[in-house]
């Protein structure tokens, strides 16, 4: 083994061992007595085979023996003898099922442990980069071994110890006996080996395991499933999933031959070594070197190695796997560490707050080109700032900089004269808002679905209402059987909206908040008739108008609504090639005016027909 891979296998050792740690501990957390319970058999366990070895010895012997054993010497090696074949049977059962049951519940606490940890990184980077996201699926889908890895230990220290008991108890009838414990070897080497190309195999096809993933998902939800009938898309689809499942399944299938390749040569090793032991024995008993209870203790122990063995293997192989999933583990809690915001600076409260961006550059992970390169803008408060530019000119990008969900590559973004990165970042989240062209459909009560706009004010019932009305939503609300508590989306069997009415609550959303610093509007009208969205945008400009430390950031292609903003900035390739008023950049006779006047032109055309 190399140095590498042997510091690679001793830090991935410790790693589980901190795992196995940390789930016993949240398993003692979850119900103490059971895990007490759990402990006791599992100590009694450890002598039990020894015990039934011995008993069997003292009864073969005393029965064999001329001159007769006492017989409270004999019922003692009885009831020993007994003990420990009840501990085996009976407290093996009981406390597999006792782990059983403590796994799925730590289960239950390492996934809310995982969401928790994603939840804590402040930005959304790490959504689109691909290491991450097939760690956080060979994760998710391998939890359980996670759960159980504190149990997976004790169970292979319960076998190792005793099976050092076993070879110790064999050495006494003849040292060479002993050579039995070296056979637990090869099984365990093969073990070992067919564990990795395993989770070689399944790092390997994590990529289609989410691809078929994501299509059978695609497939359960109405959205997609429009799209997909009308594209008649549903065969290609399936077609793709099933080509990725065929090949994750191939990969899989072939690991698992080689692994049962390398367990069955394991296993004839010991077989061999056995009956060699067998044979030894029972020459001893011809020449008097050994009793007929030493080949029953030889037989017993012989046979209980052998499973105790296959214990040791199959326990040290769900720690192998719990190993692999704790690296998945420990990279995500060190991941979500090394990205938790530091920021503790407070959000400033005063009229002066400008959001200043200074010459700012961002490049999407894992792309080579840069979405925006050089931007520079002051977003004064009070004042209603438009963004425009062609498809792919990098508008949405800057709202999700200016929001705080992607940190920029280079430059930096100040509000109040305070870096971003340096506000306390739930604070920073409580002074946004904002909708987006490609809202949620939260599938919940009315009400939650509107109130979760500001989590604080969610289950305030009146706030609810009063963004529902500013939103023009109250004609949707009033025809629902409940109104405000009916239960919203198919997939719960609530009412089904259309997509100008699921718009329409996104915006009251978006109103939840009183005073954010910073509103965006990323196309949030598309779906709605540009009368609404017309009267939407006036309410957003009164407002803004109305709330000297607000912010109002608006992507538009509907030059009609952009014409109305205080500050118009054009984004062209990623840079800002222009920036003003309407009246302004018509003067400057730039890029705007010129998507200006075409754009009124056609509604001329369209007019005059
Ligand atoms: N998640 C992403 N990963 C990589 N590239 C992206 C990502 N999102 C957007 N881009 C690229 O960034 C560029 C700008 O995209 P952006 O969505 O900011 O444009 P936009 O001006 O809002 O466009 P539109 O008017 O069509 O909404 C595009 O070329 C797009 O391909």
């Amino acid at each position: 083994m190399s140095a590498k891979s042997s510091a690679g296998a001793a830090r991935s050792g410790s790693g589980t061992l901190r795992t196995a740690r940390h789930t016993f501990a949240l398993a003692w957390r979850i119900d103490p007595p059971v895990v007490g319970v759990v402990v006791a058999l599992s100590l009694a366990q450890t002598g039990a085979v020894a015990a039934t070895g011995l008993s069997q010895r003292r009864v073969v012997d005393a029965a064999q023996s001329a001159g007769g054993h006492p017989l409270g010497a004999l019922v003692l090696a009885v009831l020993i003898g007994v003990a420990g074949h009840v501990t085996a049977a009976a407290g093996n059962r009981v406390r597999y099922n006792y782990q059983h049951d403590l796994t799925d519940r730590v289960d239950l606490e390492v996934n809310r442990e995982i969401l928790t940890a994603t939840a804590s990184i402040p930005t959304l980077e790490h959504l689109e980069r691909p290491d991450y996201l097939n760690r956080l699926e060979l994760l998710r889908r391998q939890t359980g071994a996670l759960a159980g890895s504190c149990w997976s230990l004790s169970d292979t220290a319960i076998d190792v110890i005793s099976a050092g008991l076993s070879v110790w108890l064999l050495a006494g009838v003849h040292p060479a006996l002993a050579v039995l414990a070296l056979l637990a070897f090869p099984p365990l080497w093969a073990a070992e080996r067919a564990k990795r190309s395993l989770a070689a195999a399944r790092a390997a096809t994590a990529e289609d395991q989410r691809l078929e993933d994501r299509i059978h998902r695609m497939f359960l939800t109405p959205e997609t499933g429009k799209e997909i009938y009308l594209a008649g898309a549903g065969a290609v689809l399936d077609e793709t999933a099933h080509a990725a499942r065929t090949r994750v399944a191939t990969v899989v299938l072939k690991a698992r031959l080689g692994a049962i390749g390398w367990q069955l040569t394991g296993w004839v090793c010991y077989a061999a070594g056995f009956i060699a032991a067998l044979v030894l024995t029972t020459w001893l008993v011809a020449r008097d070197a050994a009793s007929l209870g030493d080949l029953m203790l030889v037989i017993t122990l012989g046979t209980q190695l052998r499973l105790q063995i296959r214990g040791t293997v199959s326990g040290y192989s769900r720690v192998a796997e719990a190993g692999d999933t704790t690296g998945h583990y420990l990279w995500l809690l060190a991941y979500a560490r090394r990205q938790r915001p530091t920021g503790t600076r407070l959000v400033p409260h005063t009229p002066e707050h400008a959001i200043q961006v200074q010459d700012v550059a961002f490049t999407y992970p894992g792309s080579q080109e840069p979405v925006l390169s050089g931007v520079n803008l002051t977003l004064r408060p009070g004042s209603t700032v438009a963004v425009v530019g062609v498809n792919g000119a990098g508008k949405t990008t800057l709202i999700k900089l200016l929001s705080g969900m992607y940190a920029p590559t280079a430059g930096r973004i100040e509000v109040g004269g305070v870096p971003l990165d340096e506000l306390d970042t739930m604070a920073w989240r409580r002074r946004l808002t904002g909708a987006f062209q490609d809202f949620v459909r939260f599938q919940l009560p009315v009400r939650h679905t509107v109130g979760i706009g500001d989590p604080d004010a969610m289950d305030n019932r009146e706030e609810v209402a009063r963004a529902v009305h500013e939103a023009g939503a109250d004609p949707i609300v009033n025809r629902l059987p409940d109104g405000l508590d009916t239960q919203l989306g198919t997939v719960y069997g609530g009412a089904e909206l259309s997509q100008g009415q699921w718009q329409r609550l996104a915006l009251a959303r978006a109103l939840m908040r009183r005073h954010p610093l910073l509103l965006v509007l990323d196309e949030p009208t598309a779906a709605l008739d540009p009368l609404a969205e017309h009267e939407l945008y006036e309410l957003f400009m009164r407002q803004a108008g109305a709330d000297p430390g607000r912010i109002t950031l608006l992507v538009s292609h509907r030059f009609s609504t952009v014409r109305g903003a205080d500050h118009i900035v054009v984004l062209h390739g990623g840079r800002v090639s222009e920036q003003g008023t309407h009246a302004e950049l018509l003067v400057a006779g730039g890029h705007y005016a010129e998507l200006y006047r075409t754009q009124a032109e056609a509604y001329q055309e369209e007019g005059s027909r």
